[in-house]
């Protein structure tokens, strides 16, 4: 019996029995799935309605007018797009301390919603909601005179401009400010306003204060003019008070939580999803990720598509529901391919 039955123990050992064919793989990575549900692509709309802009740090992206977006998107929904995440970024209209065009009526994001939401009816829209592109000091938050954060005034301000983009169409208001209050500031303003069925509040929940947000401040245009960000986003080693902002969020009401960057942060991720899994998890691949991704395929370090469909299987497996990443129409590309072989 011993030998014979420790042989048979071993034998539970052999792996390549498990994964020797494709569809055995599959079957081995199916709660990591890619569909096109899983991505939320991020867009930038600009003032001109019919001009695109590139955008130097981040090849292959670029700013649209909502002209060209329509036409962008269109291809982009053929290929089975089903959300967006919606940047405004403006040029000529003035930037004051108020953050006064984050939500005024020449807004490109309040003049693009309700054309989006007409144009196509099954899209998801969820507004990126913050200052820090639309104030001139470039900060997420209302300053008070001796430069600090206005907590109070900048959640008032914060929900306000959350309610206009709800008005104008939105399905999801994310706010990427990191202020305290803020979630429990814009569920307050929304019911009080009628409207907590129909529009959902995405926390940019465990946002840390990242080296990988260069490009996108370029593309946003929204360098902060003095300081940093660390009084309000989170200290990268922060694993305690990233949990704690979990809390927060989750407490104040928030119906969706994500995690951003997300490659240096997939154990924050796993911690804040084993506790609270009754939430959708976003996982945010911002411009620094995507360019240093893009960069080194380019310079032949690796596969572009080999490389990216592994580190996005990854974050599913770590518990990502949602990808937000600017990879979006190339990946639904590949994943329209698979199931057409
Ligand atoms: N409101 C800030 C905001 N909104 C989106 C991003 C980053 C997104 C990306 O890098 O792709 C940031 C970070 C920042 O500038 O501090
Ligand atoms: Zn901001
Ligand atoms: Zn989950």
């Amino acid at each position: 019996m011993g030998d014979k039955y420790k042989r048979m123990v071993e034998k539970k050992h052999y792996l390549h029995s498990s994964i020797f064919h494709p569809t055995l793989r599959d079957w081995q990575s199916l709660k990591s799935e890619l569909t096109p549900s899983n991505f939320m692509y991020p867009v930038f709309i600009i003032e001109n309605d019919n001009e695109v802009q590139a955008i130097p740090s981040m090849p292959g992206i670029s700013r649209y007018g909502i002209n060209k977006l329509k036409e962008h998107l269109q291809n982009v929904i053929s290929k089975g797009l089903t959300s967006i995440l919606v940047f405004g970024v403006i040029d000529s209209l003035a930037k004051d301390e108020q953050a006064t065009n984050a939500d005024s009526s020449q807004n490109p994001v309040i003049k693009a919603l309700p054309k989006l939401r007409a144009w196509f009816p099954n899209l998801v829209i969820a507004c990126d909601v913050c200052l820090c592109p639309y104030s001139s000091h470039g900060h997420c938050a209302i300053l008070s005179e001796n430069g600090t954060i206005d907590n109070p005034k900048s959640i008032k301000r914060i929900a306000d401009i959350a309610l206009s983009y709800a008005k104008a169409g939105a399905h999801i208001v994310a706010p990427s400010d990191m202020m305290d209050g803020r979630i429990g500031a814009i569920k307050t303003l929304l019911i009080e306003n009628n409207l907590q069925n129909n529009v959902a509040v995405l926390s940019y929940t465990c946002k840390f204060a990242s080296n990988f947000y260069g490009p996108f401040r370029d593309a946003a245009k929204s360098k902060p003019s003095f300081g940093d960000r660390k009084c309000y986003q989170l200290p990268p080693a922060g694993e305690g008070v990233a949990i704690r902002a979990a809390a927060r969020d989750v407490e104040e009401g928030a119906d969706m939580l994500m995690i951003k960057p997300i490659m240096a942060y997939m154990d924050v991720l796993k911690q804040v999803n084993d506790k609270y899994p009754e939430y959708p998890m976003f996982v945010y691949q911002v411009s620094g990720e995507y360019s240093m991704i893009y960069n080194a395929a380019e310079k032949g370090i690796f596969d572009l598509k080999a490389a990216l469909l592994e580190i996005l299987q990854s974050y599913r497996r770590a518990g990502a529901d949602i990808i937000i990443t600017y990879y979006t129409p190339l990946i639904l590309e590949w994943i329209q391919l698979k199931h057409k072989l």
